[in-house]
C-alpha cells in the first residue's frame, strides 16, 4: 500500500467561476486521518473529486494511490451495487456489516431506511471494498449518538489513508493528526488535530493583523511627513523661482541665484522625493499584508413571525398516534402552544421525520401558517431550488443572496455556481423561507451540512423567534440551547422531557 497521496501546486477553477477554488495547493495525506475543513462552498467536495480523479487540476499534479473511494453526503446507490453488497458473503463484507450493524436483507428494505441508517449502510459497503484511500464527507450527519459511536469505531479500525471532510469538531479532534484548512488566505495544511491547527491559524491571523496595523500606522506617519515636506519644498521653490520678477529687477534675480548656489535650494525637494518613495513602498507593503488577512464576515439572520390569536396550534390526547409506517404509543397528551419550543429526538429510524411531517399535514389542514425545512435535498431538488432562484427578479435574488451572505457563504461564488454544494442549498432554502410570516417553524435536522458559523447564526436567530418552533435534531447542544420541551421517540413510544429552562 503506497504511503501517501499528494497534490503538488494544484490550481482549480470551475468554468463558470471567475475565481479559482484554490491556487498553488500543496497537501499530502498519509496513513491515519487527515481533516479537511472549510465553510460551505469553500471547495471541500471539489478537492475530494480531484483526489478521486473525477475532476482534473488546471495546473499541478495529484500523485499516489488510485484506489480512492468516497462516502458522499447523499444516500443514493446503484441497484446492482446494492444487491451485490447484500448478497456478498465474503469475510471482509461480513466483518463490516456486523461492525456497522447492518441488518437489512433486500433492496426494497433499503428504501425504507432513515437517512442515518442509509449512511451507515453505505459506509459498510465502501469499507468492505478495502480502499487504499477513503474519503468521508460529513459522516456524522443524520447519525444518532449510538451510530456515531459505531462510526468512530469503524474509522479507527480502518488502516488506510483516511480523509475526513467534516464540520464536527469533536470527531475531527478525535480522529485527525493533520488538517487542511480551506480558507481564503489561510489555505494550508497544519499538523495536529482541528483544535491544534485552528489555534495555530488564529495565532497567525492575529500576528498578520498586528503587522498590518503597524504598517498602516507607519504609512500614515510617512504621509503626514510627506505632506509637510511637500509644503516646505513648494515654499523653497517659490523662493527660487524667478517667475513674476521683472526682467529688469536685477537685485531680485541675483538673490534667487544666491539661494540656488548656496545648495539649500534643492534639499527640500530631494527630501520630499525621498519621503514620497518611502510612503509609496509602505502603502504597497500595507496592501500586500491586507490581502493576507482573514476574511471579514458579517453573520446573523432574523426570522419573521406571525403572531397568532389561536390558543394552541395542535392538541392530541389519545393513547396511540398512527402514522403511515408506524404506530406510536403516546405517554403524554401532545400539545403545541403558540410559543412552544419542542425538540423531537430519538435514534435513527425511530420515526422523528415522520412525526414532523404528520404535524405539518395537520397544520396544512387547519390552515396554520408554517415554514418547513426538510432534512435533505436530493440532487434534483437542489437543482430545482437553484432554478427557482435564477427565475427570480434581480432585486429578489439580491435579497436572498444577502441572507446567504449573512450565513457565511460567498455570494459571488454562489451566483456563478453551476451546482450548489449541499450547505449552500440548505442556506438558499432557509433564505427563501425566513421572510415568511409563520405561526410555526418546523425544521428537520437543520444543522446538517451547515458550517459552524452558520449553525451558530441559525441557533441565535431561533432563540429570538416569536412563533412556535418544532425541530428534529441529533445535535445535543442545539437542542439544549433552543428547546423547552423534548419529545423522545424510543421503541415506538413517545415520552416527554421538560427541559429545565425558560
Ligand atoms: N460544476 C460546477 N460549476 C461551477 N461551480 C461549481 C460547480 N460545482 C460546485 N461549484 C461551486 O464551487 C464551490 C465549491 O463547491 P464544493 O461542493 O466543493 O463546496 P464544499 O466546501 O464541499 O461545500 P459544503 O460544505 O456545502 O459541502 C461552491 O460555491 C459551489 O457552488
Amino acid at each position: 500500500m503506497s504511503k501517501s497521496l499528494r497534490i503538488q501546486n494544484g490550481s482549480f477553477r470551475y468554468e463558470t467561476q471567475s475565481e479559482p477554488i484554490f491556487e498553488n495547493l500543496n497537501v499530502h495525506f498519509s496513513t491515519g486521518w487527515t481533516g479537511i475543513i472549510g465553510k460551505n462552498g469553500s471547495g471541500k467536495s471539489t478537492l475530494a473529486k480531484i483526489l478521486l480523479r473525477d475532476l482534473s487540476l488546471d495546473h499541478g499534479k495529484v500523485e499516489g494511490p488510485i484506489h480512492v473511494l468516497y462516502v458522499s453526503q447523499d444516500t443514493e446507490i446503484d441497484l446492482n451495487e446494492l444487491n451485490d453488497f447484500l448478497y456478498d458473503d465474503s469475510k471482509e463484507t461480513g466483518f463490516w456489516k456486523s461492525r456497522l450493524q447492518i441488518k437489512i436483507q433486500s433492496a426494497e428494505e433499503y428504501q425504507t431506511l432513515s437517512f442515518g441508517e442509509k449512511r451507515k449502510f453505505l459506509l459498510s459497503h465502501i469499507l468492505s471494498k478495502q480502499p487504499e484511500v477513503l474519503i468521508m464527507d460529513e459522516p456524522t450527519n443524520h447519525l444518532d449518538a449510538k451510530s456515531q459511536m459505531i462510526l468512530r469505531q469503524a474509522m479507527r479500525a480502518y488502516e488506510g489513508i483516511g480523509i475526513l471532510i467534516s464540520h464536527d469538531r469533536s470527531l475531527l479532534d478525535e480522529m485527525t493528526t493533520s488538517c487542511v484548512f480551506l480558507e481564503k488566505n489561510f489555505l494550508e495544511q497544519r499538523p495536529g488535530n482541528y483544535s491544534e491547527g485552528k489555534r495555530e491559524r488564529d495565532r497567525e491571523a492575529k500576528a498578520r493583523i498586528l503587522n498590518w496595523q503597524s504598517t498602516k500606522a507607519e504609512r500614515k506617519k510617512l504621509e503626514k511627513e510627506w505632506k509637510r515636506r511637500r509644503e516646505e519644498a513648494s515654499l523653497s521653490h517659490t523662493k527660487r523661482s524667478k517667475k513674476g520678477l521683472d526682467l529688469h529687477d536685477h537685485d531680485g534675480r541675483a538673490k534667487k541665484d544666491l539661494v540656488r548656489v548656496s545648495g539649500k535650494d534643492g534639499m527640500a525637494g530631494r527630501l520630499k522625493n525621498q519621503i514620497e518613495r518611502r510612503t509609496e513602498r509602505s502603502a504597497e507593503k500595507e496592501k500586500q499584508i491586507w490581502e493576507t488577512l482573514p476574511e471579514k464576515e458579517i453573520i446573523g439572520i432574523q426570522w419573521q413571525s406571525h403572531l397568532t390569536k389561536r390558543n394552541h396550534l395542535f392538541q392530541y390526547d389519545a393513547e396511540r398516534l398512527v402514522l403511515p409506517f408506524l404506530s406510536l404509543e403516546l405517554q403524554f397528551p401532545i400539545k403545541i402552544g403558540t410559543h412552544s419550543r419542542i425538540a423531537i429526538t430519538g435514534a435513527n429510524g425511530s420515526g422523528k421525520s415522520s412525526l414532523l411531517r404528520y404535524l405539518l399535514e395537520s397544520f396544512e389542514g387547519k390552515q396554520i401558517s408554517y415554514v418547513y425545512l426538510s432534512q435533505e435535498f436530493s440532487k434534483r431538488e437542489l437543482e430545482a431550488l437553484f432554478q427557482k432562484f435564477r427565475s427570480l427578479f434581480d432585486k429578489e435574488q439580491a435579497e436572498l443572496l444577502a441572507i446567504v451572505h449573512r450565513l457565511g457563504s460567498d455570494p459571488k461564488r454562489f451566483l456563478e455556481s453551476k451546482s450548489l454544494s449541499p450547505g449552500e442549498g440548505k442556506k438558499l432554502a432557509l433564505a427563501m423561507q425566513i421572510e415568511t410570516k409563520a405561526e410555526v417553524v418546523l425544521l428537520d435536522e437543520p444543522t446538517n451540512h451547515l458550517d459552524l458559523k452558520s449553525v451558530e447564526a441559525l441557533e441565535h436567530s431561533l432563540q429570538e423567534i416569536q412563533s412556535a418552533l418544532v425541530f428534529v435534531s441529533h445535535d445535543a447542544s442545539f437542542v439544549k440551547t433552543l428547546a423547552r420541551e423534548e419529545w423522545v421517540l424510543e421503541n415506538f413510544r413517545l415520552t416527554q422531557k421538560h427541559l429545565d429552562r425558560i
